[in-house]
C-alpha cells in the first residue's frame, strides 16, 4: 500500500538516501484524541488521516524521539510540531498574511459600520461596488503585465521570479489561480508543486508594493486609491528551523536584519486594499513581542510614508489592536484620527489634490525639494507634455539611474522635455467690452488721477487670460482647472483666477462698464460650485481642496445693483445657496459660551501634505517637528484659506510665529462678518424673487449669526469686534482691520456699536500711519502684518465707515481713502505699476515680506482704487493737501516771477 505524506509541503520519502539522513516515517497515533491532534497540527483544510498516513521525522523535535532501542519511536503522546508552513496556511493559527476574500470582506463591513468606506470611495472615484467575476477579473488584470512572461515560459525549469509570482497569486487568490492555471491554461505549477516551493516571505515590506506600484502607474483611478490596513494579532511562540531557508524562525523580527533573541508573541499584517476595484494585496508584515503603541505608530508612518512615496493618492488606514496594549486613543490622535474602544479608524489627512505630479508623490517631493525653480509655484504650474502615468515611469526610471548631482541635471532635462512652462496653456485675452471712456473717468476731478485712472482701465486688457481647449480636453495634464469664461488675473505669479480677489476685480469691472466679462467670471464661480461643491482658492487642483473667503453672493450682489438681471439671479440662486451651505457644513463650528450655544464659521482645511505651491517651505517649516506635521500643514492651509496667508493672527500664544499658525481654533471676525452680509444679501435675493419662505430662513440664519457674533466676538471693553480662539476660550486683543469689517457687513443690531467701533478705529495707533490702515501692528516679516496694507481690507474699512450715515465715521473713512489713492498713486508714479500689497512705513513702496516676492499688476489693488476714485471722485486728490500747495506754488512760480518782473 503507498503511504501518503501527509505534511504540507514534505517531499520526504523512503529512500535509502534519506535513510542514511536518519530520516524516519512514523504513522499516526493509534489513539483517537492523540491523532486528533496531529491532524490538527498539519494544518490541512478537511484533512483526516488514513491509515496510509505517515508523518516524516523532521516534523519532531529531537526530545519527541526515544532512540534507546533499535527502531527509533516516537515517545508516547507527542504531537508533530516542526513544520514549514506556506503563509496562507499560517493564517488560522498564527502570524497569517490574511489574503483570503473573507478578510477583504469583513474589512468592508467594519468600515462600512463606521460609514467611512463607501463615503471614500464614492468621493474618491464615485463607483459602485462589482459582482464576483469582476473581482476575478481584476484580480487577474492585477496581475496583467506578468502575463506575457508566463506564456513566454518554456520548458520545464520555474525561475526564482517565476515560482514568486506563482506563489503571490496563489496567496492572492486561489480561485484566480486556479482560472488561470485550468481554463486559461498558463503555465503555472500545480498547486501541489507550488506547496515545495520556497517563498521569500521575510517579515518588512514585501514584493507586493513593487507590484502595486507598477499597477498604479498604468491605472491610477482603479489602483490610487487604497486603505492601508493594519491588523495586530497574538502568535504561539513557536521557534522552527526552515530547511529550505536554513535558517530559524519564530523570533521577533521587524524586517531590519537585526537578530532579536526574544521569541516573537504577535504578529503585525499591512494589508493594502484597493478603495476602487475590489484587490488587496498584504504589503508587510512584522513579528514581535508586545510592541509599543509609539513603534506600532511609527511602522504605520513608514507604511504609508511608502505608498506616499510610491505615488498612492488617498489612502485611509485602519487599525485593529491588540487587547490590552496602549490606549487607542492616544495612539491614533498622533496620527489626526478619532477613536473609540479597542477599535479605531484613523483618517489619514487627504492630500491637497489627487493629482500624483501635482499634489502628491516622489516626483513633486524630488523636484521641489531639489530648489530647481525660485519659486515653488512654477513647477506645479507647469503643464505636461506627456501622460502622467508615462511621466511618472519616465520619472521612476530616472530615479533608478541618477544619484546625486547627476540627478539635479537629470531632472532638469527631464522638466524640460516633459514639461510645458507655466501659462502655456492660457492665451492672453482682450475683453470684448473693454471701453476707452468709461463713465468713471468723468467724475474725476484731479487731473493726475483722472489720467491714473484710465491707465487703471487699461490695465483690465492686460490681465485677461482665455483658458485654452486643451485644459479642458485633457484635464490631467494641466494644474489649470478648466472654467468656461476668460477671467481677470491677479498678475505676476498669479497666472489664474482667485476668489476673494475676483470679488474687487468684478467692482472695478463695473466700473469700467464691462459687466459681460463680470458676469462671466461670476459664472465661472457657479460652474466651480455646481462641478466640485465649493470655490476653490485659485484657479488650480493644488487648491481644490480649500476655498476662500465666501464672496459670491455679494459679488452677485455688484453684478444684480449694476445691471438688475433677475433671470440670471433666478437660474442662479440655488448655487449661491450650495456654497452657503458648504460653509455651513464644512467649517461651522459651535461656540459654548456663558451657558449658551453659537454656532459660527471658522477656516479648516482638514488636508495633509505641504502646499505644493509652497512645498519646500512648508516642508522645512516642519522638518524638525516630531509629530504634527500633518496637522500644521492643515492650519498653513487653513491661512490660505483666510486669505491671509500668513500673520499673527493665526499665531497660537503659545508660539508666536509661523510654526504656531493654528488657524481653525480661530472663529474670525471678517469670516462671520461675510457670512452676515451673504445671509443678509441672500434674504435681499429671496425677497426680489418672492420666495419668502426661503427668505424667512435666512433673515432666521442671520438673526442668529448677528446673536452669535455679539455673543462671541463683540468686546464691550475694546470697543470692538475681536477675534474669538476656541483653545484661549479668550479674544484676541490686538488690532486688525478685520476688527472693523462687521460694520462694511451691517452685522449688528444697534448703532452703538459702531459709534464705539469709529472711537476704538479714530484712537488706535494704527489710523496715525500715514500710507494706509495697516494689517497689524506686528511686524512678524508675513505679508498680512505689519508694515504691509492691503487693498481689500482698506475698501471694506473705508466702505463700511462711508456708510454708518455717522459724520464721524464718513470723515475717517474719507481719510483712509485719501491715503490710500495716494499710497498706490505715488507707487505707481515711482515703479510704472500697481501692486498686490503696500508699506505704511515707508513712502512710495510696495509691501514685502512673506514667501513669495511682491507681485505687480494687481487684480485688486486696481479694482479699489477705481472704487474710490467713484466714490469721492470728486475730492480725492493725488498728493497731500501740503503737497499739492507746494506743487501748485512750483508750477506757477515761474508765471508769478514773469509777472514781477
Ligand atoms: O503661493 C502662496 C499663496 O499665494 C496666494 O496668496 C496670496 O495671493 C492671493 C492672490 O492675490 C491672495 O488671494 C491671498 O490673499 C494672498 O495671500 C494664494 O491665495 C495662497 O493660497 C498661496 O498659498
Amino acid at each position: 500500500m503507498p503511504e501518503h505524506r501527509a505534511a504540507y509541503s514534505c517531499s520526504n520519502r523512503r529512500t535509502i538516501a534519506n535513510r542514511a539522513r536518519g530520516i524516519t516515517f512514523h504513522k499516526f497515533h493509534k489513539d483517537k484524541e492523540v491523532r486528533k491532534k496531529w491532524e490538527v497540527a498539519l494544518r490541512r483544510e478537511g484533512f483526516t488521516a488514513s491509515y496510509s498516513s505517515v508523518l516524516c521525522s523532521q516534523h519532531f523535535k529531537q526530545g519527541d524521539f526515544d532512540r534507546t532501542g533499535q527502531i527509533v519511536r516516537l515517545r508516547d503522546g507527542v504531537i508533530p510540531s516542526v513544520f514549514s508552513f506556506l503563509v496562507h496556511l499560517q493564517k488560522d493559527h498564527s502570524y497569517a498574511l490574511p489574503a483570503s476574500p473573507t478578510t477583504y470582506d469583513q474589512t468592508q463591513g467594519s468600515l462600512g459600520k463606521s460609514g467611512k468606506s463607501g463615503t471614500r470611495e464614492e468621493e474618491c472615484h464615485g463607483q459602485s461596488k462589482e459582482g464576483k467575476d469582476h473581482k476575478l477579473k481584476e484580480k487577474l488584470e492585477f496581475y496583467s503585465d506578468l502575463q506575457i512572461d508566463l506564456m513566454a515560459k518554456q520548458g520545464n525549469e520555474y525561475t526564482k521570479d517565476y515560482r514568486e509570482f506563482a506563489l503571490t497569486l496563489h496567496l492572492h487568490g486561489p480561485k484566480a489561480y486556479k482560472y488561470l492555471r485550468e481554463t486559461l491554461h498558463f503555465p503555472l505549477p500545480h498547486p501541489h508543486t507550488l506547496q515545495r516551493c520556497s517563498v521569500d516571505a521575510k517579515p518588512g515590506l514585501n514584493k507586493m508594493m513593487d507590484m502595486l506600484e507598477r499597477r498604479c502607474q498604468g491605472d491610477q483611478a482603479k489602483y490610487g486609491c487604497v486603505l492601508l490596513m493594519l491588523d495586530a494579532m497574538s502568535i504561539r511562540k513557536n521557534v522552527q528551523y526552515n530547511p529550505h531557508t536554513q535558517s530559524m524562525s519564530g523570533f521577533v523580527d521587524m524586517g531590519d536584519g537585526n537578530s532579536e533573541t526574544d521569541v516573537a508573541t504577535e504578529a503585525l499584517v499591512f494589508i493594502v486594499v484597493g478603495l476602487q476595484g475590489h484587490w488587496k494585496a498584504p504589503t508587510a508584515y512584522f513579528l514581535n513581542k508586545s510592541l509599543s503603541p509609539k513603534t506600532q505608530m511609527v511602522l504605520l508612518s513608514h507604511a504609508l510614508e511608502e505608498l506616499h512615496a510610491r505615488a498612492f493618492g488617498w489612502y485611509l488606514s485602519s487599525i485593529r489592536r491588540p487587547y490590552g496594549v496602549g490606549s487607542p486613543q492616544g495612539d491614533c490622535s498622533s496620527l489626526g484620527a478619532t477613536c473609540s474602544g479597542a477599535v479605531c479608524l484613523a483618517q489619514n489627512l487627504p492630500p491637497p489634490c489627487d493629482s500624483t505630479i501635482y499634489c502628491t508623490g516622489n516626483l513633486l517631493h524630488t523636484v521641489q525639494m531639489a530648489k530647481i525653480f525660485k519659486d515653488d509655484k512654477h513647477f506645479v504650474d507647469m503643464g505636461l507634455r506627456d501622460t502622467p502615468s508615462r511621466i511618472l515611469k519616465k520619472f521612476q526610471s530616472l530615479i533608478k539611474s541618477n544619484q546625486g548631482e547627476a540627478l539635479v541635471s537629470k531632472l532638469k532635462d527631464f522638466l524640460n522635455t516633459s514639461f510645458a512652462e507655466p501659462g502655456e496653456e492660457i492665451e492672453p485675452w482682450l475683453p470684448p467690452d473693454w471701453k476707452e471712456n468709461p463713465e468713471l473717468l468723468s467724475q474725476i476731478t484731479d487731473p493726475r488721477l483722472k489720467q491714473w485712472a484710465s491707465d487703471l482701465n487699461h490695465l483690465w486688457k492686460s490681465l485677461g487670460r482665455k483658458i485654452k481647449q486643451e485644459v479642458k480636453d485633457l484635464p490631467d495634464r494641466h494644474s489649470q482647472i478648466y472654467v468656461p469664461n476668460a477671467v481677470i488675473v491677479p498678475g505676476g505669479r498669479f497666472r489664474e483666477f482667485y476668489y476673494w480677489d475676483s470679488y474687487w476685480v468684478i467692482n472695478g469691472l463695473l466700473l469700467s462698464e464691462m459687466s459681460s466679462t463680470a458676469r462671466g467670471m461670476i459664472e465661472n464661480f457657479l460652474y466651480l460650485v455646481d462641478r466640485y461643491g465649493l470655490i476653490p482658492n485659485g484657479g488650480r487642483v493644488y487648491y481644490i481642496r480649500r476655498s476662500q473667503p465666501p464672496f459670491l453672493t455679494i459679488m452677485m450682489d455688484s453684478y444684480m445693483e449694476n445691471q438688475k438681471n433677475i433671470t440670471f439671479l433666478s437660474q442662479n440662486i440655488d448655487l449661491l445657496e450650495k456654497e452657503y451651505h458648504f460653509w455651513m457644513t464644512n467649517r461651522s463650528v459651535i461656540v459654548p459660551l456663558e451657558g449658551a450655544n453659537y454656532t459660527l464659521n471658522r477656516y479648516n482645511v482638514p488636508v495633509g501634505g505641504p502646499r505644493p505651491e509652497s512645498y519646500s517651505d512648508d516642508y522645512e517649516l516642519a522638518e524638525n517637528l516630531t509629530d504634527g506635521q500633518q496637522t500644521l500643514w492643515a492650519e498653513l492651509k487653513a491661512a490660505a484659506e483666510s486669505g491671509w496667508d500668513f500673520s499673527s493672527r493665526w499665531f497660537s500664544k503659545s508660539q508666536q510665529d509661523l510654526k504656531g499658525t493654528k488657524t481653525s481654533s480661530v472663529i474670525p471676525v471678517d469670516l462671520n462678518a461675510i457670512l452676515c452680509r451673504v445671509e443678509r444679501t441672500l434674504v435681499k435675493f429671496y425677497k426680489e424673487l418672492k420666495m419668502d419662505e426661503k427668505a424667512s430662513k435666512f433673515q432666521t440664519a442671520l438673526d442668529q449669526r448677528i446673536e452669535a457674533v455679539k455673543a462671541v466676538l463683540w468686546d464691550d471693553d475694546v470697543g470692538v469686534w475681536l477675534d474669538y480662539n476656541l483653545d484661549d476660550k479668550s479674544r484676541n486683543k490686538e488690532f486688525f482691520p478685520s476688527n472693523l469689517i462687521p460694520i462694511w457687513a451691517t452685522c449688528y443690531n444697534n448703532q452703538q456699536y459702531v459709534d464705539k467701533a469709529v472711537t476704538y478705529l479714530e484712537n488706535n495707533p494704527a489710523f496715525k500711519y500715514r500710507n494706509g490702515l495697516p494689517t497689524s501692528l506686528k511686524n512678524t516679516g508675513q505679508q498680512w502684518d505689519f508694515p504691509n496694507a492691503w487693498a481689500p481690507l482698506q475698501h471694506m474699512v473705508i466702505e463700511g465707515l462711508e456708510k454708518t450715515g455717522s459724520n464721524k465715521a464718513k470723515e475717517l473713512a474719507f481719510s483712509l481713502a485719501q491715503k490710500w489713492v495716494q499710497t498706490n498713486y505715488e507707487v505707481y508714479q515711482k515703479y510704472n505699476a500697481m501692486f498686490e500689497k503696500y508699506n505704511v512705513e515707508n513712502d512710495s513702496e510696495p509691501g514685502g515680506g512673506g514667501e513669495y516676492e511682491v507681485q505687480l499688476g494687481f487684480g485688486w489693488s486696481n479694482g479699489v482704487v477705481l472704487q474710490l476714485l467713484d466714490l469721492y471722485g470728486a475730492r480725492l486728490t493725488s498728493s497731500s493737501v501740503l503737497c499739492s500747495t507746494v506743487s501748485w506754488v512750483l508750477v506757477t512760480l515761474p508765471f508769478i516771477i514773469s509777472l514781477w518782473t
